[in-house]
């Protein structure tokens, strides 16, 4: 692993340098186990431990397949897909190891009795398989996470729809959060030059997530001067939905839970802010009775920071909580589009409010290729910015995916996996001087 190192770190280093270095057996990597798939039997998600589940542990290299890349990670990032992982909700992702092992030989490989999670890197590449030309040893990449087949017609017009698309290091092994990463090479992109490694890790799914969602046509198609409600807007998703809000002319309506998320918002250039906590929505009276008198509240409020208008379009993930709010402070033909559902996945709307105003409700999962290319090229154009706020080091990944599960954390969290100290791998320093307030915008906060 030093030599692979001492070779990123060397300005010198040639694509043959890297194709040249033997590559190790094993290398460390966060895992959860299949034997432990049990453990938090009986407790509430809230009391599941990420900490108690997630293992760093010395795992073989896997073989590299054809149209595949190893990728030394430098960084990654954790996402909430992690959490989901780590807490074995809604369901252990084993099954999704076993069910794209018993797809090919060579998809076996995936199917073993620990997972490697992660869905976000920044690295270097490796070793290439056969058949993948447009990228070589010692290419500097960051990696989206859609894993697909393309074996069926069904994928061809929209990637996102091909029968055996995955998420990398959630439905597939071999993720992002480990020294070494296997990729396929349609998933690569190259960083951007003015970041460091653990800041061009930290945008990836969420990212690109957000532009689909809000931005691409296959999302809610935003245009300019949408009025655009944002839950969670400084967390992951929602600090990348509120700079493209900001960055398309839209007007971005932040709901946050305190003051000082609040103030992110605001530092990122968002006029109407709604901190849910000190203004007390409370969406359901109990468990199974929601309180339309609550939405109107909200609604209300949102008229008040708005002039008057309504909603153009709500970016959702909270799920249950929030989706009768939702869809009621949506105007009149405007559109609901989710992703998510923290806080859970069945969810109640008054329907009247939906079909009388013609409004629509579209899912959106992670981003084609596509867009994923095009969110990371407003990244790598300094358009947007990373919202990374902590670095962790990769023993520490059970605390900081602890963080994310409890809400502790602000924008994303990052992870040094090969990377031996923070600020290293920025190849661009007048661009990034340029940015610099927006980079750390997030930081120590
Ligand atoms: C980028 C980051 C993203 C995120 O963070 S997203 C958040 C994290 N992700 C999640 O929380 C999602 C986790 N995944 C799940 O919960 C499950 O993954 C799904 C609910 C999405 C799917 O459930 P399942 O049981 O895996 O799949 P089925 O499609 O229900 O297949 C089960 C069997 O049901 C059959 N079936 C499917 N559709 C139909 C139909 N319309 N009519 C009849 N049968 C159907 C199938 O074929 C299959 O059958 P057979 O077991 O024999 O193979
Ligand atoms: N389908 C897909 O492709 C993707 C799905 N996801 C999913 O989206 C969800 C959010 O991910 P991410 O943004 O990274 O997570 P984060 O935890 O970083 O941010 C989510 C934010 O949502 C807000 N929130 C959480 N619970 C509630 C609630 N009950 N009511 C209102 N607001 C709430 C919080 O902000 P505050 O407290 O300030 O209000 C929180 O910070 C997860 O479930 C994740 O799995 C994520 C990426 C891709």
């Amino acid at each position: 692993m030093k030599e692979i190192l001492d070779a990123i770190q060397s300005p010198d280093s040639t694509s043959e340098d890297f194709a040249d270095i033997k590559l190790p057996e094993s290398y460390r990597a966060v895992t959860v186990h299949k034997d432990e798939t049990e453990m938090f039997e009986g407790l509430t998600t809230r009391e599941k431990d990420p900490r108690k589940s997630l293992h760093l542990d010395q795992v073989p290299l896997p073989e590299l397949g054809p149209g595949e890349a190893l990728v030394a990670v430098m960084a990654s990032s954790v996402n909430y897909n992690s959490v989901w992982t780590s807490i074995f909700e809604p369901l252990s992702t084993f099954g999704f190891l076993e069910r794209y092992g018993r797809t090919s030989e060579l998809a076996k490989r995936h199917d073993l009795p620990y997972h490697i999670i992660g869905s976000d890197l920044a690295g270097v590449v490796l070793r290439t398989g056969p058949g993948v030309n447009a990228w070589h040893p010692g290419d500097e990449v960051v990696a989206h996470c859609l894993s697909v087949e393309l074996e069926s017609s069904d994928g061809h017009n929209d990637t996102m729809l091909d029968p055996e698309q995955r998420i990398w290091g959630f439905e597939t092994n071999f993720g992002g959060l480990a020294e070494i990463a296997l990729v396929k090479s349609n998933q690569l992109m190259p960083k951007p030059d003015h970041l460091s490694w653990e800041e061009a890790a930290a945008p990836g799914l969420v990212n690109s997530t957000a532009y689909r969602q809000l931005v691409s046509r296959n999302g809610a198609g935003m245009k300019q001067g949408d009025n655009v409600l944002i839950w969670g807007a400084s967390g992951g998703l929602g600090s990348y939905a509120t700079q493209f809000a900001l960055a398309g002319g839209a007007n971005p309506i932040c709901v946050v839970s305190s003051e000082q998320k609040a103030d992110i918002c605001r530092s990122m250039g968002a006029e109407a802010v709604i901190d849910r906590t000190a203004e007390g929505y409370k969406f359901w009276k109990d468990e199974h009775t929601q309180d339309p008198k609550e939405w109107k509240r909200f609604g209300k409020r949102i008229r008040e920071l708005t002039g008057g208008e309504d909603i153009d379009i709500v970016f959702e993930h909270p799920g249950r909580e929030t989706f009768g709010a939702s869809v009621y402070v949506t105007r009149k033909g405007g559109t609901i589009t989710t992703c998510a559902s923290t806080s859970g996945y069945m969810h109640e709307y008054d329907n009247r409010y939906l079909w009388m105003s013609l409004k629509r409700i579209i899912g959106s999962h992670f981003a084609n290729y596509r867009e994923a290319w095009e969110a990371n090229r407003l990244i790598a154009k300094g358009k947007i910015h990373p919202t990374l706020s902590k670095v962790y080091s990769l023993e520490d990944t059970g605390q900081a995916t602890y963080d994310v599960h409890r809400n502790l954390h602000q924008g994303k969290v990052g992870v040094l996996c090969l990377a031996p100290e923070e600020g290293l791998g920025v190849r661009d320093p007048e661009t990034r001087a340029r940015h610099i307030d927006a980079i750390n915008r997030f930081r120590n906060i």
